[in-house]
C-alpha cells in the first residue's frame, strides 16, 4: 500500500532555518547488534527509530533479546534499554527493505540454537545477498536458500560458529563484511574476513563497524588492506549517544545550495566514521560556503550550483541527493564509482536516471554512475520505488519546480520517519 502524494513544496525565497536530525541508522544498527551479543545491559542513548531499526530491534526480540524503551532526560525520543538473552531460533525474522537487518542478521542467526527463517519486502528478494550466504557455509553454518542466493532462506542455528577464515567478494555491498565482523568475536575461532574483488563500496562503514566494535571492548585487527580480524571473546555493554545521521542531513544542506540561502544542523560529529559526513565536502566543490562552528554545520549557498566530476564511491548512499543538486547545476556533472548501487533499495542509477529525465534533465547511464547535464527543470510526479533517498532527492528538486509530486513519500520511514514535517519547517522557518 502507497502513501498519498506529496506535493512537495517550490522555495518561495532564500532558505533560513536550522533542522536537528535524529541518530544515524548505521549506527543504531550496529549498537543494537553489538548490544544484543553482549555479556550485560546496555543503553543506547538517541536512537534513530525509524523502519530499519524498529525492524532491527525486532528481528533481535524474535532472536531471545528483550528490548525496552526507557524515558529519556536529553533527549525527545526514548532510549532503548537492550537486555541479551540466549540467542534463540524458531522464530522468523522480517528484513523488510533494510540491508544492515538481511545482511547484519544471517551471522547472528547462526549462533541461535533451531532455524531461522529470513525474509523481506518485494524490493528486498533482489538484493544480493549470495556473498554472506555463501560464507556463512565456507564457516561451517547450514543455510537454505533453494540456490536463489537472495531472501528468503533459512539459517540453520546450531547455538555455535566455527569460524575461521573466510575470503568474500564484497564488492556488492560493504555490508557483507560488516556482518561477519559484528558476529564474529563470538565465533569459537573468531573470524578473519579476506574480500577478493572489485574495490570495496562504502568504506567508511566498515570503519564504522571496525570502531564500534572497538567500543564494545572486541579485538580487531585491520591494518592489512582488505583483511579484517575479529579475534574471539567476550563483547562488553554499551553505553552510547548516537550521532545525528548525516546522510539524512544531507538533503537538507543540499537545499541551501540548490534554492539559495542557509541551513544549519547542529551536533555535527567533530570525529566520525560515518560516510554521510563527506557532503560537506561535496557541497563545497559544488560551490557553497560550508562552515562548522562550535558542532554546528552551516551550508549557504547562492542558488547557482556548479557542476562536479565526483567519485561517490565511499558515501554511494549520498548519491540520490548529489544528483538531485548537480540537476539544478550551472554546467554538467559526472557521479561516479557507484555501480554498485544498481543493487541498493531500488537501482538508483536507472531510477534517477528516469526520474530526473521526466523533469526535463538529460542522463546518461554509465557503467559506474550518472552523467547529469541540468536543463530547466519541469514539474512531474516523481516516483520514488520505495526509495527513501528518491523521497529526499524529489524534495530537493521540487524546490526550484512548483507543482511537483512526490509519489509514496512514506517510504522515507525507513530511515526518516518525519522527513515531510522537517522539510515543511525547513521552509516555514525562513518565511518566517
Ligand atoms: O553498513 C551500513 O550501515 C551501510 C553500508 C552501505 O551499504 P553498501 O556498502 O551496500 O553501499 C550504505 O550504503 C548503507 O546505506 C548503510
Ligand atoms: C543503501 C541504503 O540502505 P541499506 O542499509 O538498506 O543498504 C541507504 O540507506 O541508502
Amino acid at each position: 500500500m502507497t502513501s498519498p502524494d506529496w506535493h512537495a513544496p517550490a522555495a518561495s525565497g532564500r532558505l533560513d532555518a536550522t533542522v536537528t536530525l535524529p541518530g544515524s541508522k548505521s549506527l543504531t544498527n550496529r549498537y543494537l547488534v553489538l548490544a544484543a551479543l553482549a555479556s550485560d545491559v546496555s543503553r543506547l542513548r538517541r536512537p534513530l527509530r525509524s523502519r530499519d531499526t524498529e525492524l532491527m530491534a525486532q528481528a533481535l526480540r524474535q532472536l531471545g533479546a528483550s528490548i525496552d524503551d526507557a524515558t529519556s532526560t536529553a533527549s525527545g525520543s526514548p532510549d532503548w534499554i537492550i537486555h541479551p538473552a540466549t540467542l534463540r531460533g524458531g522464530r522468523p525474522v522480517d528484513c523488510g527493505l533494510a540491508g544492515t537487518v538481511m545482511r547484519f542478521l544471517p551471522p547472528v542467526a547462526a549462533l541461535a540454537s533451531g532455524p531461522v527463517t529470513f525474509d523481506g519486502d518485494e524490493h528486498a528478494r533482489v538484493r544480493p545477498m549470495a556473498a554472506i550466504i555463501d560464507a556463512l557455509r565456507d564457516l561451517g553454518v547450514t543455510v537454505e536458500d533453494e540456490g536463489r542466493g537472495t531472501l528468503p532462506f533459512v539459517v540453520e542455528g546450531t547455538g555455535s560458529v566455527r569460524g575461521g577464515r573466510v575470503v568474500i567478494d564484497a564488492s556488492a555491498s560493504s555490508q557483507f563484511v560488516s556482518a561477519l565482523l559484528l558476529a564474529g568475536s563470538l565465533f569459537e575461532e573468531g573470524v578473519t574476513v579476506v574480500h577478493d574483488g572489485k574495490p570495496l563500496p562504502s568504506l567508511p562503514h566498515v570503519e564504522m563497524t571496525v570502531e564500534t566494535l572497538r567500543d564494545a571492548g572486541a579485538a580487531v585487527d585491520d591494518s592489512e588492506a582488505n583483511t579484517w580480524r575479529v579475534e574471539p571473546g567476550e563483547l562488553l555493554p554499551l553505553d552510547v549517544t548516537v550521532e545525528p545521521d548525516l546522510s539524512n542531513a544531507a538533503p537538507f544542506l543540499a537545499a541551501a545550495l540548490a534554492a539559495g540561502g542557509r541551513v544549519s544542523v547542529p551536533d555535527w560529529p567533530g570525529h566520525t566514521t560515518q560516510a554521510g559526513d563527506m557532503i560537506r565536502d561535496v557541497l563545497d566543490r559544488m560551490g557553497a560556503e560550508v562552515s562548522l562552528d562550535s558542532r554546528t554545520l552551516t551550508v549557504a549557498g547562492d542558488g547557482r550550483p556548479s557542476g562536479i566530476d565526483v567519485d561517490l564511491h565511499d558515501a554511494a548512499e549520498l548519491t540520490p541527493v548529489v544528483a538531485a543538486v548537480a540537476a539544478c547545476a550551472d554546467g554538467p556533472s559526472i557521479i561516479r564509482g557507484v555501480a554498485h548501487i544498481r543493487g541498493h533499495e531500488t537501482d538508483r542509477i536507472s531510477a534517477l536516471s528516469r526520474e530526473l529525465g521526466g523533469m526535463g534533465v538529460e542522463v546518461t547511464e554509465l557503467d559506474d554512475g550518472l552523467r547529469i547535464d541540468p536543463a530547466p527543470l519541469r514539474p512531474s510526479t516523481f516516483h520514488t520505488y520505495a526509495d527513501h533517498r528518491m523521497v529526499m532527492a524529489g524534495a530537493v528538486l521540487a524546490l526550484r519546480a512548483p507543482g511537483t509530486v512526490i509519489e509514496d513519500p512514506a517510504t522515507v520511514g525507513k530511515t526518516l520517519p518525519r522527513f515531510v514535517d522537517l522539510w515543511q519547517g525547513m521552509l516555514e522557518a525562513s518565511e518566517g
